[in-house]
This record gives C-alpha cells, sequence and structure tokens, in this order.
C-alpha cells in the first residue's frame, strides 16, 4: 500500500517549492534537508552559520541546498526593518527588532512573510511555542481565516477505520482552550484541510466523552454547541457530535449509540474540546498504535509556518516539508 508520506511527497515533487528549515544545529534537520534534496521533493533553504552546518552535516550530501545566515545576509536590515514596522505597536524597537531577527526561526518567518521562501518547518529542537509564536507576528492569519490552529494527520498501519487509516486530529498543538466558536471554526476549516491532504470526503467527528446525549454536564453541552455553531457555517460538510471516538469511528457501534448520523462510524477527521485532549490522543495514537504522525501542521495562517514535536524523526521533517509545499501551492490558488 503507498503511504501517506509517499504521496504526498509525489504530489510536492510537482510543485517547485521552497521551504526554510532554521534549526540547522540539529542533526536531524540535516539528514531530513539531505533526503528532501535527494528525493526531488523541494528546494531546501537552511538558515544558519555555513561552517557550523557544514561540520554537523558530514558526509550528508547539502550541495543543493542554500545557505542563508542571518548574520551576513545582504538583505538583514530589510528584515529588521520589516519586523520593526509589523510590531512596533507592541513596543518592538528597531534595537530589540535586530536581536529578534537574529533568532533562526524568526528570521526563517520573516522569509517566508517576504515571499523569499514558500513556507517554513522548525520545532525539532524548539517548544512548539517558539515556532508557533513567530508565525502568528509575523505571517498572521489568512484572508478569512477565523484564527489559526494546528493539527495532525495520523495514518495508523493496517486500519480498517477513517480515511484507510488516515485521520486529521485538531487543535493537537496550538489553541489551548478554544472557545465554542473557536472549536466550530476548526472543524471547518480542519474538514477542508483533510480533503486538500488526505484528498478524500472529510467526516467531521465532534469528540466527546458522551455520545447524543448519553451524558450531559457544562462539557458535553459546549461540544454540542460547537456542533451546532460548525454544521451551520459549513452546512455542506458531513459534521456530527458529541461522539465518543468508538461511535466515532466503529461502524457496529455507531448503529447503537449514534443510528443515523452521517459521521458516527465513518469518522476521519477528529476534532478534540481542547488542546490537553488533542495533544494526548495523538501522542497515544503515535506511540501504542504506532502511527505515522505529521505535525503540528498550522491552518488558517497566512503562509504555511509548520511545527514539529521534539521527538520526531528526520523522515517526520521530510513529510512535514512535504505537507508544506502542498499547502504553499494550494494558497497560490
Ligand atoms: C500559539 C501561541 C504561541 C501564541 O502565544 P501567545 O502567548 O498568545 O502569543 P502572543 O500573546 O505573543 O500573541 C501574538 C499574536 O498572535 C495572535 N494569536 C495568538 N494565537 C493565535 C491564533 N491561534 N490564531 C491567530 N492569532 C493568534 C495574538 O492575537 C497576537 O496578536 P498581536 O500581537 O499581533 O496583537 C500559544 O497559543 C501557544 O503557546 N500555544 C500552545 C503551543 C503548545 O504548547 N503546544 C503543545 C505542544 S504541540
Ligand atoms: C507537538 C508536541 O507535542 O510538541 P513537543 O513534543 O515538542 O512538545
Amino acid at each position: 500500500m503507498v503511504t501517506f508520506l509517499e504521496k504526498i511527497s509525489e504530489r510536492a515533487k510537482k510543485l517547485n517549492k521552497t521551504i526554510a528549515l532554521p534549526e540547522t544545529e540539529d542533526i536531524r534537520t540535516l539528514q531530513a534537508a539531505a533526503k528532501v534534496l535527494k528525493r526531488g521533493i523541494a528546494k531546501v533553504v537552511l538558515v544558519g552559520n555555513e561552517a557550523a552546518i557544514k561540520a554537523l552535516a558530514g558526509d550528508l550530501d547539502l550541495s543543493k541546498a542554500r545557505i542563508v545566515d542571518p548574520k551576513t545576509y545582504e538583505k538583514k536590515d530589510e528584515y529588521i526593518n520589516a519586523f520593526y514596522e509589523l510590531r512596533k505597536h507592541k513596543g518592538v524597537t528597531l534595537e530589540s527588532s535586530a536581536e529578534i531577527i537574529s533568532d533562526y526561526v524568526y528570521f526563517a518567518v520573516m522569509m517566508a512573510k517576504l515571499g523569499e521562501v514558500d513556507g517554513v518547518v522548525s520545532g525539532a529542537a524548539h517548544s512548539s511555542s517558539d515556532t508557533l509564536r513567530p508565525a502568528v507576528q509575523i505571517v498572521k492569519t489568512a484572508k478569512g481565516a477565523a484564527l489559526a490552529s494546528a493539527f495532525f494527520i495520523i495514518a495508523v498501519p493496517d486500519c480498517e477505520y477513517g480515511s484507510d487509516g488516515t485521520f486529521l486530529f485538531a487543535d493537537s498543538g496550538m489553541v489551548e482552550m478554544p472557545s465554542v466558536e473557536d472549536v466550530a471554526n476548526i472543524a471547518v476549516i480542519s474538514a477542508k484541510t483533510f480533503e486538500l491532504l488526505v484528498q478524500d470526503v472529510p467526516k467531521v467527528a465532534m469528540l466527546s466523552y458522551s455520545t447524543k446525549g448519553s451524558a450531559k454536564s457544562k462539557l458535553t453541552e459546549a461540544t454540542i454547541a460547537s456542533t451546532k455553531l460548525a454544521q451551520k457555517l459549513a452546512p455542506e460538510i458531513a459534521i456530527d457530535g458529541e461522539l465518543q471516538v468508538d461511535a466515532a469511528i466503529v461502524p457496529k457501534v455507531a448503529a447503537s449509540k449514534a443510528p443515523g448520523s452521517p459521521v458516527a462510524g465513518k469518522a476521519n477527521v477528529f476534532i478534540f474540546p481542547d488542546l490537553n485532549c488533542g495533544n494526548i490522543a495523538y501522542k497515544i495514537a503515535q506511540r501504542l498504535a504506532k502511527a505515522e504522525a505529521y505535525g503540528p501542521i498550522t491552518q488558517g495562517l497566512a503562509k504555511p509556518i509548520n511545527d514539529l514535536s521534539r521527538g520526531c524523526s528526520d523522515e517526520d521533517i521530510v513529510g512535514a516539508v512535504a505537507i508544506t509545499c502542498v499547502q504553499a501551492a494550494a494558497q497560490d490558488k
């Protein structure tokens, strides 16, 4: 069977996108860059010090990568000014802008903002906050998006559920305590993202510890309210809740707990009530079910600036790069 990574890589190869990788002091970044270049998935910009990158890379073939050092880059002043203009209302001075822009992640995100690269992948050596904060500060939300959020593509081996074992989990990486409106917006954008990346019809389950009123509390009421709002925002998408995970994916359980639901028993997009649930669930799927887990990938940003888990492998970074290329191409349209 063709894996999600193989499929998304094949799509990325046709797009000729350029992705910046700022974590050049981490060997996994350089290993991933070498694989991305060898497989022809994307062009790569490595942000960092050339001598340090070459010393760490050893025998890895990075000859086709462009190396950009924020310290010596000819457009350094343009970058400092651009960040100053974006953030002066928040107290940033030209001096502090120079300091901030010398950070490789901020610099890479500014490269995306100024159109020098199509996207950024970071997070193997930084916490999610340190990758996502530059993204929301510099590129900000896309036109028409209510908020930025983050998801994982989870591909479970030998799994009869979801889209041949592939699921989207959201929010698993960014919005800590989403409001009812936030969860509804995350559901709608996640369905569209699933369609783009997995190329299958999304069936969105608004997850809970209750199915269709089996329990009643403030928590279940919030999920029901998010479900109703998401259905109103996007009546053309199959969205249903509140559903427990077994009712969402197992047809037999769905038939008894949620008969007649357009989603129950068939869900491939999981919407969690908060970041605790979303992040815990993805790590359980990854570690216990041995699922491939790509993310946290952002949605709703004006440019794809994507995160990683610090526990990622070089192959996970390759997957995130390929996804970033496909997202960037979709934003071109
Ligand atoms: C994303 C995150 C870093 C933003 O942090 P924050 O403390 O809100 O950042 P700031 O207060 O500096 O906000 C920066 C800007 O981004 C905006 N912003 C924050 N979250 C946003 C979102 N989800 N969508 C759109 N904009 C957002 C703010 O409104 C603010 O705008 P402004 O400064 O231009 O007015 C934060 O939500 C976070 O840490 N999330 C959890 C990440 C995490 O730990 N994940 C677990 C492991 S994956
Ligand atoms: C996504 C995530 O949980 O990131 P980390 O493992 O780096 O905290």
